[in-house]
């Protein structure tokens, strides 16, 4: 474990849940026990920030799935920042493969979104990952490359940054990188951040592996030195298997 020595677990809901699924889930999370030594972020819809705020247990703390590129105003549709501090969010996950692939965010617009959010006291959860034809045509560290650039040029510092590694062809398909196969970039990630930002942000910044990861996997990818925790799609809905992957980096 790089990093700052304090694992780092993410759980994101996604576009799912109902008030009466949140309910149970949070009554799950809250019954469970959790190291104390793992940071727990959960990211809730928007819609439902404040039920799970008003009611999780503050041993977790609250993330959002986006947010909006700049100050709040005339953005139909968009959450702000500003807003996202009022209801209590601590950290805002961004560039995740689905705001690229489906809702076509690009490197410079997520960057630009990253730097907002930092500026204003809100850390970020920095996506980043490559499609399986990019793999297969072996671009996997360009594509990081390219996207975590994008990063360093609008963020204001590195100080609340945690990067998270998430392969497009392993999320929600059951095809988990093997331990190797994230290792692999998450050295390589580390290794471009001590070259093109600084060797101290490079061994404190925390790098996640996100796609498929359950609790019968997770304990082995925990294992690998430079996986510094997990961003959790499917599994965090399930309240058992999550704290089961936040209680397997330790
Ligand atoms: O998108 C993911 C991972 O999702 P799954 O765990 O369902 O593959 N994390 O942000």
């Amino acid at each position: 474990m790089a990093g700052t020595g304090q694992f780092f677990v993410g759980g994101n809901w996604k576009c799912n849940g109902t008030k009466e699924s949140i309910t149970k889930l949070i009554s799950d999370l809250n019954s469970a026990k959790m190291e104390s030594d793992v940071d727990v972020v959960v990211a809730p819809p928007f819609i439902y920030i404040d039920q799970v705020k008003s009611s999780l247990t503050d041993r977790i703390e609250i993330s959002a799935q986006n947010s909006w590129v700049s100050k709040g105003g005339a953005f139909t549709g968009e959450i702000s920042v500003e807003q996202l501090k009022d209801i209590g969010c601590k950290w805002v996950i961004l560039g995740h493969s689905e705001r690229r692939h489906v809702i076509g965010e690009d490197n410079q617009f997520i960057g630009k979104k990253a730097g907002y959010a930092l500026s204003q006291g809100v850390g970020v959860i920095a996506c980043i990952g490559e499609l399986l034809e990019e793999r297969e045509a072996g671009k996997t560290f360009d594509v990081c490359y390219q996207q975590l650039k994008a990063y360093a040029d609008a963020v204001p510092s590195w100080d609340n940054i945690v990067i998270a590694y998430e392969p497009v062809w392993a999320i929600g398909t059951g095809v988990v990188a093997t331990p190797a196969q994230a290792q692999e970039v998450h050295v390589a990630v580390r290794d471009w951040l001590k070259n093109n930002v600084s060797a101290e942000v490079a061994s404190k910044t925390r790098i996640i592996y996100g796609g498929s990861v359950n609790g019968g996997n997770c304990a082995e990818l925990a294992k690998q030195k430079d996986i510094d925790g997990f961003l959790v799609g499917g599994a965090s809905l399930k309240g058992p298997e999550f704290a089961t992957i936040v209680n397997s980096v330790t």
